[in-house]
């Protein structure tokens, strides 16, 4: 099958340091992927190199079936079809918002030009704006005709360089949801780069988490949460603790909590120090519980609150509890441990992610 992009060990150095090692991915037609990791980790070099905008030193670039990149070939960014918003929109001031839509598609009949920018604008709902300049518009508005003017072409890829960095932390989550709506209506494959992980599980259905220029993992949502393949992917994404424990057979673990059973062999041997992850819904309160925690912190999130726990031993755990149970920092609580599946590791760890 051709994949819409698939990237093959690719290396990107700039002025000479290297700063994407041996990234490998695939995304399919209409798919939405999403790079995130920390500040600095070299999602938006790993974008560039996709746009045509940075050379690859090693490997290749494969944009529909066609090599767009590799060390000594380079096709023009402007010949390479891909559709790219910046964080800053880049909108063209003098251009009414119609015509900064209609920008990209020079050589279209009249018609076919007229066609496409009204469905856009209805699929991002900036009808009204068309006949506005972009000083007019506010920010959340300036954006959606970025998106608009980059898709109207219709590009082989959309790459989207932090798109929701500058509105308001409420509207990014939902604002994310409604722009993969109008992706997927529209059949375009884009590769989007956040450090929001919330935002990226909102809109993304390949997700890669990078750290100091490499790729630890690229897979969907649902498994880096639930089958992360390092413990770096476990702590960057979602929250958890490790708590060390010991193999007691290849489908449980003896930690403070109990002995945790799971549903997949452990590739690990009985009596090997394991750190386990601990997610804060795996937790449960329960009064019945002959098991306590103390009542370290406790966070509002709304229908739940996010306690942390902590253990006879001192170590500590997070728990999501019902709202409507309000109990006192410094109380003793009883609780309960339900996971059918266990995510383990070594236990020398890993340098914890910077955030
Ligand atoms: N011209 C350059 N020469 C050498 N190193 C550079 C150059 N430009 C950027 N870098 C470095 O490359 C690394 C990756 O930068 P990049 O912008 O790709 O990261 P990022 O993950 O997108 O970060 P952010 O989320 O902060 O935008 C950073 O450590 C940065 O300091």
């Amino acid at each position: 099958m051709t994949h819409a992009l698939q990237i093959n060990n690719i290396s990107v150095a700039l002025e000479g340091t290297p700063i994407v090692h041996a990234i490998s991915l695939k995304l399919k037609e209409g798919d939405i992927g999403c790079l995130l990791g920390p500040s600095g980790c070299g999602k938006t070099t790993l974008l560039r190199a996709i746009a045509g905008f940075e050379a690859v030193t090693g490997g290749e670039v494969i944009i529909g079936g066609e090599v767009v990149s590799r060390a000594g070939h380079q096709l023009p960014v402007e010949r390479r079809q891909v559709g790219m918003v910046f964080q800053d929109y880049a909108l063209f001031p003098h251009l009414n918002i119609r015509d900064n839509i209609a920008f990209g598609l020079n050589g279209w009949k009249a018609a076919d030009k007229q066609k496409r920018v009204q469905e856009l604008a209805q699929l991002l709902h900036i009808g009204e704006l068309l006949d506005a300049y972009p000083h007019r518009l506010s920010g959340g508005q300036q954006q959606r005709v970025a998106i608009a003017r980059a898709m109207a072409p219709r590009p082989r890829i959309l790459l989207l360089d932090e798109p929701f960095a500058s509105l308001d932390v409420e509207l990014r989550e939902e604002i994310a949801r409604e722009i993969r709506e109008v992706l997927k209506q529209d059949g375009i494959t884009t590769i989007l780069v956040s450090h929001n992980q919330l935002e990226a599980f909102a809109m993304a259905d390949e997700i890669g988490v990078m750290r100091a220029g490499q790729l630890l993992q690229w897979s969907s949502a649902f498994d880096l949460y639930h089958e992360p393949q390092s413990a770096y992917v476990a702590d960057f994404v979602g929250e958890g603790v490790f708590l060390p424990g010991t193999v007691i057979d290849t489908l449980s673990v003896s930690t403070e909590l109990g002995v945790l059973h799971t549903d997949e062999d452990l590739p690990y041997a009985s009596g090997e120090l394991v750190s386990v992850l601990i997610r804060p819904d795996d937790v449960i309160h329960d009064d019945d519980s002959h098991s306590t925690a103390k009542v370290l912190e406790k966070a509002f999130r709304g229908s739940v609150f996010l306690y942390t726990l902590e253990l006879d031993s001192g170590a500590r755990i997070l728990s999501l509890v019902p709202s409507h149970h309000a109990h006192a920092k410094g109380s003793a609580i009883g609780i309960r441990v339900e996971m059918d599946h266990l995510v383990v590791f070594p236990v020398e760890a890993e340098t914890p992610p910077e955030r």
